[in-house]
């Protein structure tokens, strides 16, 4: 436990900082022969590295629309239902983001509109390395339905049979996504980002995934014409702020949900109160005990911090300079406090607010900016399944009206021709 104000400020920034991303310039050459090779041999490169590194008897990429729904059929009632449950919260708080075109006449004359378009294309990675996510192709495929994109591709690294699991294509049958492919990491991305024989390329790729996804989205996002992709979705963090009305086992438990993410996530409890501090400590550690992942909670818990503050006030002002992923606000009247720590992917307001409850079926999306990018990124929402794009449409008289201040700016420019479009119309009528 770490009391803030006793750190040098460089004590601090240590205390503050990610774990170290495996983003070495190895990793990155690694990633870039794999988008060459399939750039080169297509799906015999997809399907070669699938085996090497996921299955190795793998001879077919896609899944049929028969093979989809026989998978899919293979799952448990109960997970039906609470993926049913959960598809209806994210369907409903995804539906009323729906964007609205807007038209404007800003002078007389001239009309101006605003109008989105889904994304003709739009390419799916569900990560399936260290756990299969079925709540991951929940929070791609429910918006990329609502959004109605005609061509919505999953992607996602087979187990060592070679399949997807039922649920993940169960959530692939509910949300309309009929091209599903048995491929992850760098391979998977440049296949959605290049084409190859079997799979057509797509405009956009969204989707979390570990250091060889996140370096290959990257890089085929900087290839001429490469595809756009959502944001740096990492590995998974939780910032907590509580005092004394906190409950010392909900906020260890949450602490440790993100935990057992994986051994680069990192969590951290900011506390006035060092009562609080000490009885979370305790909590961790009786519930780590009972923890099936508890290996992997300890490796992160090794770069996370528990941390005392002077008041809640200096707790808000390190969340604002962290900018985390996730933030947990257990106080009482928390949700008064919103507007003062707002840099974060998703905010849990309130002592019954657990943070799993957003992975999975609140009804926000769980794809969130990590690293700090919480700071200058959006949460991941019905928005960016749109292209956003505008019109104008001018009359002769909305011309006149325009033509001084449009010439004048062009010949300030020394862009002739750009005035000479306007005065020949209005010289030379219609
Ligand atoms: N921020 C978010 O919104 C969010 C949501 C869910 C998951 N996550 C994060 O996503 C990550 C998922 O990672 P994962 O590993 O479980 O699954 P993954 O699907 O991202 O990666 C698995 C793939 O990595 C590739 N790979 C593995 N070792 C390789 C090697 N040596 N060389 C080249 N390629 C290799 C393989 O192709 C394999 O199929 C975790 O860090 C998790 O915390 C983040
Ligand atoms: N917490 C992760 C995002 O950081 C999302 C997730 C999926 N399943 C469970 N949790
Ligand atoms: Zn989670």
């Amino acid at each position: 436990m770490k009391q803030w104000n006793l750190l040098s400020s460089i004590e601090q920034q240590q205390l503050l900082a990610r774990p170290a991303q495996a983003q070495s310039a190895s990793l990155q050459q690694q990633v870039a022969a794999i988008i060459d090779a399939v750039a080169q041999n297509g799906d015999a490169a997809v399907l070669q590295y699938t085996q090497q590194f996921d299955c190795e008897s793998l001879r077919k990429l896609r899944y049929s629309a028969e093979e989809i729904a026989e998978q899919a059929a293979k799952l448990e009632p109960s997970v039906r239902a609470a993926i049913d449950k959960a598809y209806s919260t994210i369907a409903a708080f995804h539906q009323a983001q729906k964007p609205k075109d807007i038209t404007v006449e800003t002078a007389p004359g001239v009309v101006c509109t605003q109008r989105f378009a889904p994304l003709d294309a739009v390419g799916l990675y569900i990560p399936g390395g260290t756990a299969v996510l079925p709540s991951t192709a929940l929070m791609l495929g429910v918006p990329a339905q609502i959004a109605n994109n005609p061509r919505r591709v999953l992607v996602s690294p087979p187990d060592k049979n070679g399949e997807l699991s039922p649920a993940l294509m169960y959530v692939a049958q509910k949300c309309g996504i009929t091209e599903v492919y048995r491929c992850g990491g760098a391979q998977a991305i440049a296949a959605l980002a290049l084409g190859t024989e079997s799979i057509a390329p797509v405009a956009k790729i969204y989707g979390p995934g570990n250091s060889y996804v996140t370096a290959a989205k990257q890089q085929v996002a900087q290839l001429p014409g490469g595809p756009a992709i959502d944001m740096p979705a990492g590995p998974s963090e939780l910032l907590v702020i509580a005092d004394d009305s906190a409950n010392p086992s909900f906020v260890a438990a949450d602490l440790l949900s993100q935990a057992e993410h994986g051994v680069d996530s990192q969590v951290i409890l900011l506390s006035p109160s060092a009562k609080l501090l000490q009885a979370t400590a305790e909590a961790i550690e009786q519930q780590l005990a009972i923890l099936p992942r508890a290996a992997t909670a300890r490796q992160a818990l090794a770069s996370s911090a528990l941390i005392q503050t002077r008041d809640l006030a200096e707790a808000f002002a390190i969340s604002q300079r962290y900018a985390p992923e996730h933030l947990s606000l257990q106080f009482d009247k928390a949700d008064e406090a919103v507007e003062q720590v707002n840099l974060a992917g998703s905010v849990f307001i309130g002592h019954f607010t657990p943070e799993s409850g957003g992975d999975y079926a609140t009804g926000t999306n769980h794809v969130l900016p990590t690293y700090g990018f919480a700071r200058n990124y959006s949460s991941l929402g019905l928005l960016d399944f749109y292209r956003r794009f505008t019109t104008q449409q001018v009359s002769k008289a909305g011309l006149s009206e325009l033509a001084d201040a449009i010439i004048t700016l062009a010949e300030t420019e020394g862009l002739r021709a750009h005035a000479r479009a306007v005065s020949i119309r209005l010289e030379e009528g219609s």
